[in-house]
């Protein structure tokens, strides 16, 4: 049973960190890819992906012989004991996740694939997706089973080899068994279910993170009218242990490759099923608003307008840790504000994107030069570390608008700056849209 040779499809966020991770667990792991220049870069051991360990665990795995990276799926896949399919579900029409590349790979395998062999599928797939890949391998032989994927980009290896719980999930329980051993060693809780419920799990973890979130930031709204402060509110809440700490830092609304695109998947779902989950969409309408709403702060800081003024901004990935832009609140909080005329000058310490009409550099402090406002869109630890009297100096307005609350105010107000942060209250409402 242990160790197994296992195929992992995508070598992507999930894939490569699945590959690298089940080698490392002394499996013996081929992953295909059909991007020839990225299967060229990782069988030298390089990766564009910035997960801390991946790069150890990768060259560790090469170094071993029990990682392949190969182009050809027929040959990465045809001895393998499982295949696990770790492909892109992105956005499709009307929000439904489009399933197109998971289905023809799987068209694909059903040829290849050795008698006895299981598909694991680790992409975020809607409800019933199994059933469909089943009929579509058209093999007694062959088993499908949903094992959904939580790890958190910027903490991916972490995450995955000291996961919360291991989700599996098929028809047929020796299948559920056999996936269930390749984690063996991790000690991590099985749920082991039908693959349906196995599929829901992944929705329904990330949507309720997602409505937690808009809660937190419409919460940071309310303490701004009525002058409480947010930070107290979500630690007397989170030590509610039925609530938790986690999940309650405000920001500039929520985004990255998963959550937004699953949100609208599950309200297709939703739909669909002719259920009313309205307190999901009332979630994503929220995120949308709060995005508006840290433009709407930095135009009030600088008088009421923004066209032809100058605003900084720092942080463009979608959350610290990455550099995924993917969904990025920052890169949507930039369009809006380039929309109404600004002149965006941004910085990000670990992506220089080309983004249309906005001025990307590499040095922090650049961000600052005759800025009329800075605004803070990502939680980068070395921006609590800037020296703001320097950027004080360089700017021509005073307000720094951080909806992260990521900053410490108090060096800010030496320099002179004015901190603009999420839910203020106590540490003062000035500057705030409402005033
Ligand atoms: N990124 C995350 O944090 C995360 C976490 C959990 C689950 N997921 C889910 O996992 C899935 C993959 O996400 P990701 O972020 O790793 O995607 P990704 O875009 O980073 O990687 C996908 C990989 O698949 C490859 N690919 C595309 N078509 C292919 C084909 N026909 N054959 C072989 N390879 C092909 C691409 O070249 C790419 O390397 C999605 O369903 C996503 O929702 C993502
Ligand atoms: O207290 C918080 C926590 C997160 N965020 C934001 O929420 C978004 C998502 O953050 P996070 O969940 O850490 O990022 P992902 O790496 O996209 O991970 C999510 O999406 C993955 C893909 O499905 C899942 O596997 C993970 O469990 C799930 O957390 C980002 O914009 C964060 O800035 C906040 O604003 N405040």
């Amino acid at each position: 049973m242990f160790p197994q040779r296992i195929a992992v499809v995508g070598t992507g966020y999930v894939g490569l960190t699945t590959g690298a991770c089940l080698a490392s667990l002394g499996h013996d792991v081929t992953c295909a890819d059909v991007d020839e220049a990225k299967v060229e870069r990782l069988r030298h051991g390089r990766t564009d992906i910035l997960e801390p360990g991946l790069a150890d665990l990768l060259a560790g795995g090469l170094a071993a012989g029990r990682l392949r990276f190969l182009v050809d799926l027929a040959e990465a896949a045809g001895e393998a004991e499982a295949v696990f399919l770790c492909l892109p579900t992105p956005r499709g029409p009307a929000g439904a996740a489009d399933l197109g590349v998971v289905e023809s790979v799987v068209h694909e395998l059903r040829r290849v694939v050795r008698p006895g062999a299981v598909l694991v599928c680790k992409s975020t797939v809607p409800v019933g997706t199994a059933a469909r890949l089943t009929a579509l391998v058209a093999r007694d032989d062959v088993a499908v089973v949903s094992n959904p994927e939580f790890l958190r980009e910027g903490t991916a290896v972490a995450d995955f080899l000291g996961p919360d719980r291991i989700v599996v999930g098929a028809d047929d329980p020796d299948a559920v068994e056999r996936v269930a051993a390749l984690y063996a060693g991790l000690g991590a809780p099985v749920v082991r279910t039908d693959a349906r419920s196995a599929e829901m799990v992944k929705y329904a973890a990330n949507c309720f993170l997602a409505m937690k979130l808009s809660y937190v930031n419409t919460l940071g709204e309310l303490c701004e009218r009525l002058g409480a402060d947010l930070g107290a509110v979500t630690e007397g809440m989170g030590l509610d242990r039925r609530i938790g700490p986690g999940f309650l830092r405000p920001g500039p609304g929520w985004g990255g490759s998963c959550l937004p695109k699953d949100a609208a998947a599950m309200l297709r779902m939703a739909t669909v099923a002719d259920v009313d989950f309205g307190l999901l969409r009332a979630a994503v309408e929220a995120n949308q608003r709060h995005r508006g709403r840290v433009v709407a702060k930095v135009r009030a800081a600088v008088g009421g307008r923004l066209a032809g003024v100058r605003i900084g901004v720092l942080g463009l990935a979608f959350k610290a840790g990455t550099s995924d832009l993917r969904d990025s609140p920052a890169i949507e909080v930039v369009r809006l504000l380039g929309l109404e005329g600004a002149e965006v000058v941004a910085h990000d310490p670990a992506v220089s994107p080309d983004l249309p009409g906005v001025v990307v550099v590499d040095d922090p402090y650049l961000v600052a030069k005759q800025a009329e406002a800075v605004v803070v869109l990502t939680e980068w630890p070395q921006f609590r570390a800037i020296d703001w009297a320097l950027v004080a100096q360089a700017m021509t307005g005073r307000t720094v608008v951080d909806p992260r609350n990521h900053l410490d105010p108090e060096p800010l107000a030496r320099a002179g700056l004015v901190w603009l942060g999420t839910g203020c209250g106590a540490r003062g409402r000035a500057g705030c849209p409402a005033d």
